[in-house]
């Protein structure tokens, strides 16, 4: 089984690790100085039980690699589209691509069924050319619930978890999907396969909507939005408008809206990834995790007001930090009252 993990940065780098560990035949993308120090020292893994050193095999060139059986996309959610071409040479006719990104992915409402079938979700495939260069068949769903960080070239930090829930879009236990679930536990990773992954993505995205553009206007970490009741009441706000959109599509949430924020808030003093982008200088997943809920809340038919409102904020803070460029124009300014 050959594997190729596309962006092998902090999630990629872990996963490459692990399935290196289990025995998977696993290539790993990279590009930079973290490639080069991969290429030269190895991969090295951080976590609370020690230090892991593993040498897959690294590269720049996906063409030298040629098809796999599965592509692992570990990218930030907004590099996906420019990353397709490169990606393409991995592809052969069954080739699977397994979504490891946050947010709604580029397949959402392929086998979704209802109205909305086939649609295309612009804020995170613009134009669809993901939709159509690869293709939604070859889509396996996949939420990421780790957290870790590329401390330096070639070094990545284990912070905590180990599950990478798998789904088909159709719900399915095929053969591919269970596969995978195999390399990656035989790896010791958790990879549970779910009939109904679309629920699990919008309870990740449920706590990336909020938490992460709040924690970037204001620099707090999770224990601190959470404890706050201003800053808490802003988030619920938020995730009760994303639910309403949910529940719109057919989305089951299985815990409510108070323990998932009570789970966030346990994870402690940890800032959310938009944070650590902004401070670092580096593009924030804006689009792949606002945007696309208010398109969706345009969609059918829900207002998103408070949505509307952390969005048009965090996006003005990611444009004057050089951390975001806006792909649409903004739309016009309603009026906040009524004309007398
Ligand atoms: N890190 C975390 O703890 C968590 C991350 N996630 C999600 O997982 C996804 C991946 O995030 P994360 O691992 O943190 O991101 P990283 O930025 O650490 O990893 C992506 C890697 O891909 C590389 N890359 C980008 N474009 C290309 C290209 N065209 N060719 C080759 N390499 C490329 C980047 O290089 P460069 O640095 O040079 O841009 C980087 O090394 C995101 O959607 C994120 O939200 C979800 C849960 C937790
Ligand atoms: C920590 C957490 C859960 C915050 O929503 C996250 O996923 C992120 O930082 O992107």
């Amino acid at each position: 089984m050959r594997i190729c993990i596309f962006g092998s940065g902090a999630i990629g780098g872990y996963m490459g690790v692990r399935l290196h560990q289990g025995g998977a035949d696993v290539s790993l993308v990279a590009r930079g100085a973290h490639l080069q120090a991969m290429r030269e020292n190895g991969v090295k893994l951080i976590t609370d039980e020690g230090e892991d050193v593993v040498h897959p095999k690294c590269s720049a060139d996906p063409a030298e690699l040629g098809p796999q059986d599965y592509v692992i996309i570990a990218l930030k959610a907004h590099s996906v589209t420019g990353a397709i071409p490169s990606i393409l040479p991995l592809l052969g006719p069954d080739t699977a691509i397994v979504t490891a990104v946050n947010g709604i992915p580029y397949w959402y409402f392929h086998k979704h069924g209802g109205e909305y079938e086939g649609r295309v979700v612009e804020s995170v495939d613009p134009g669809g050319r993901q939709w159509a260069e690869f293709g939604p068949q070859r889509a396996i769903g996949c939420v990421v619930y780790p957290a870790t960080e590329v401390v330096e070239p070639g070094v990545i930090k284990h912070v905590y978890g180990d599950k990478f829930s798998l789904g088909e879009p159709d719900g399915s236990s095929s053969d591919r999907v269970m596969k995978l679930s195999e390399a990656l536990t035989a790896g010791g990773l958790r990879a549970p396969v779910l009939d109904k992954i679309r629920d699990e993505i919008w309870l990740k995205l449920w706590g990336n909507l909020c938490f992460n553009p709040i924690s970037a206007l204001t620099h707090a970490t999770l224990d601190v939005i959470t404890s706050d009741p201003e800053t808490r009441a802003v988030a619920r706000a938020m995730m009760m408008e994303a639910k309403e959109i949910g529940d719109r599509l057919g989305v089951h949430f299985r815990v409510d809206v108070e323990r998932r924020i009570n789970g966030a808030g346990a994870v402690g003093a940890h800032k959310t990834s938009m944070l650590q982008d902004l401070e670092r200088d580096r593009p924030m997943e804006i689009d792949p995790l606002l945007t696309v809920v208010q398109e969706m809340g345009r969609m059918v038919g829900v207002p998103t007001p408070t949505i509307d409102v952390v969005l048009a904020l965090v996006k003005q803070r990611g444009e004057i930090a050089g951390c975001y460029t806006r792909t649409r124009q903004p739309e016009p300014a309603q009026p906040a009252v009524a004309a007398q």
